[in-house]
């Protein structure tokens, strides 16, 4: 992707849209790129200006954000490159509140570019809403469980696309039962056949993008994923044996959402599920509703962003 020069042009963007940030009192600065760029001379540009609040850079590679945290800048990768542009700031939005750079409900700056590549042309004022609830770092590790925060990071994000974007237009369920793997199939049975059955360990692994994808897939049939706390799926299409009966559930929620806490009554594991009929996202420890996240899309109040296409096309 190519990098972001720090022409006139986007420097002047920049400053612009540092100067609303501190005309709004906003909390944050989230810039939003498709490649890396001068991060030393963005920190100074931001000295300059004075402004001391977060400012958080977002990209899609790893690799980009090298020396952007030297630099005093926040860094997120977002492995989103074919996303659409709201969705790739959504995604930033979300990721920089899990990482705690900014809170649900701060005021923000957003600079990007929509129309050309290496060419920053938009500055909006964005409302956080309170109920864009998005784990937090310390929301998942007040868990206390044995399975590491980088696997239930990676499969509560997972979830929690598969509620937002559903799988061809149609809304999608799903069943992710994490940590103490040995014991949870001991109560679980085939429902069909399990298409990560055979894999090496690698290429069946829930924080790989490609895994992730494949996952999104089969969530579409019936049954739970079992994964271990490395994030091995050990199994998917599995139905799991339930005795419910000294649960406490809230009415309405179906087979999927009681398979879930009874599970995690039974064992050690964090089962995470993905509701079909509203998207919404619930986490069960220990046969008790832990942690809800609804559908981020319901989560965020955008204020309106309009585009008009830009009259110059060339860099100044
Ligand atoms: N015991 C179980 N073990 C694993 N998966 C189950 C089990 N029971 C139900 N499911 C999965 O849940 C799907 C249907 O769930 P159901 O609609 O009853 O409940 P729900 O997902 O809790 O409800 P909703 O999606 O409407 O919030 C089934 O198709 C199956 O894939």
């Amino acid at each position: 992707m190519p990098n972001l020069r720090l022409t006139k042009h986007n420097t002047s963007i920049l400053r612009s849209g540092i100067k609303l940030a501190e005309a709004t009192s906003s909390d944050a600065i989230v810039l939003l790129l498709s490649g890396a760029t001068d991060w030393q001379r963005l920190a100074e540009l931001i000295k300059e200006a004075a402004f001391e609040k977060p400012f958080v850079v977002a990209l899609d590679l790893v690799e980009d954000l090298d020396g952007a945290a030297e630099a005093g800048l926040h860094p997120i990768a977002l492995k989103k490159e074919k996303a659409p542009l709201l969705e790739r700031l959504q995604h930033a939005l979300l990721e920089a509140a899990a990482d705690e750079f900014i809170k649900t409900n701060d005021e923000i700056v957003a600079i990007y570019g929509g129309f050309a590549q290496g060419r920053l042309d938009s500055v909006s004022h964005l409302k956080l809403d309170e109920r864009m609830r998005r784990l937090s770092a310390r929301d998942l590790q007040s868990l206390e469980s044995s399975v590491p925060l980088k696997t239930l990071k990676a499969i509560v994000d997972l979830a929690v696309q598969i509620g937002v974007e559903g799988r061809e237009g149609k809304p999608v369920g799903a069943l992710f039962v994490v940590g103490d793997s040995r014991s949870v199939l001991k109560h679980a049975s085939d429902s069909g056949v399990d298409p990560f059955r055979g894999y090496n360990r690698k290429s069946r692994n829930v924080l790989d993008a490609k895994v992730q994808e494949d996952a999104k897939e089969l969530a579409q049939l019936d049954g739970a994923f079992i994964i271990s706390a490395d994030g091995s799926i050990e199994r998917s299409r599995q139905m799991l044996e339930v005795l419910h009966e000294d649960l406490n559930m809230s009415k309405g929620l179906g087979a999927r959402h009681w398979a879930a806490a009874a599970i995690t009554r039974r064992t050690n594991a964090i089962a995470i599920v993905v509701s079909q009929s509203t998207g919404t996202v619930r986490l069960y420890q220990d046969g008790f509703l832990k942690m809800q996240i609804e559908p981020m899309d319901k989560g965020i109040k955008w204020q309106e962003i309009s585009f008009k296409p830009p009259s110059v096309s060339s860099e100044s």
